[in-house]
């Protein structure tokens, strides 16, 4: 929220909107422009999962351990975690900047019988509070202002709720791996990533904790020639992480 204006803060980057609302076409194609996403969604899955039942004490063997819960996933593209989630038992809202991946996630969401509520917009703006569950991943190095989408974040979150986060960490490996190797070998799109818009998980923690948060401990998404993307203790690429309200 602008103090001066009471106005709230405007975090969507127009040309990251347009960048990814390029790119809606073929999000769910595993094989096409969104391809990193698609391996990343079950190791940040797995994370999800445990999460989940840590936090709400659901069994790990439970086929819809969010029955009776909603969900938010901020930035959700065209729907990769949405539909898991609500496949999962919640109430799911997905809100995305690009009204082209919105578009494609409702038209992917209907082909499944998937009864998410899908909306395009500045999340502030959207007047969305009260969910058990806030999940924004790989969004706040896109976002203009990182303090005040946090901050939309928490608003949205419910006094006993969990949050989950990821996003690429700031170092030299991730420079190298993440942008320079992955957009030269076609990996993501180029112009997907600027470096600088990267987050340490200090400066993550220290986001988390002004918008009224608890950080959890992060845990790494790592890369290797025999296991692929998997849940790692090291930070350096990129990092999933809970919070909590405080
Ligand atoms: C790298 S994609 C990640 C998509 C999805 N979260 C996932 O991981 O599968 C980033 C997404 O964030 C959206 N985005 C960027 N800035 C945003 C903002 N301020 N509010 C909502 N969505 C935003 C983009 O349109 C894009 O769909």
């Amino acid at each position: 929220m602008d103090n001066a204006t009471g106005r709230a803060t405007e975090t969507i980057d127009p040309r990251e909107a347009a960048h990814f609302g390029a790119l809606a076409a073929d999000w769910w194609d595993p094989d096409g422009s969104s391809a990193m996403l698609h391996k990343l969604n079950p190791v940040r899955l797995a994370f999800i999962r445990a999460a989940i039942d840590s936090h709400f004490g659901s069994d790990s063997r439970a086929l819809r351990p969010l029955s009776g819960k909603r969900a938010l996933d901020a930035g959700c593209g065209a729907g990769l975690l949405c539909e898991p989630l609500a496949r999962l038992g919640a109430q799911v809202t997905g809100v995305d900047a690009a009204p082209e991946n919105i578009a494609a996630a409702k038209g992917h969401a209907d082909a499944m019988g998937l009864p998410i509520d899908y909306r395009q917009g500045e999340l502030g703006m959207l007047g969305l509070s009260g969910f058990d569950l806030v999940c924004s991943l790989e969004v706040i190095e896109h976002v203009t202002d990182k303090a005040a989408f946090m901050r939309n974040l928490s608003d949205a979150l419910a006094f006993d709720g969990l949050m989950i986060l990821s996003c690429p960490n700031r170092t030299p490996a991730s420079r190298l791996l993440l942008v320079e190797a992955a957009e030269r070998l076609g990996k993501v799109p180029r112009g997907t990533h600027d470096w600088s818009q990267f987050v340490t998980p200090e400066e993550l923690a220290e986001l988390v904790a002004g918008a009224g948060l608890v950080p959890g401990a992060p845990k790494g998404i790592s890369w290797s020639p025999t296991q692929g993307l998997h849940l790692s203790d090291d930070l350096s690429l990129n990092y999933i992480v809970t919070a909590r309200k405080a």
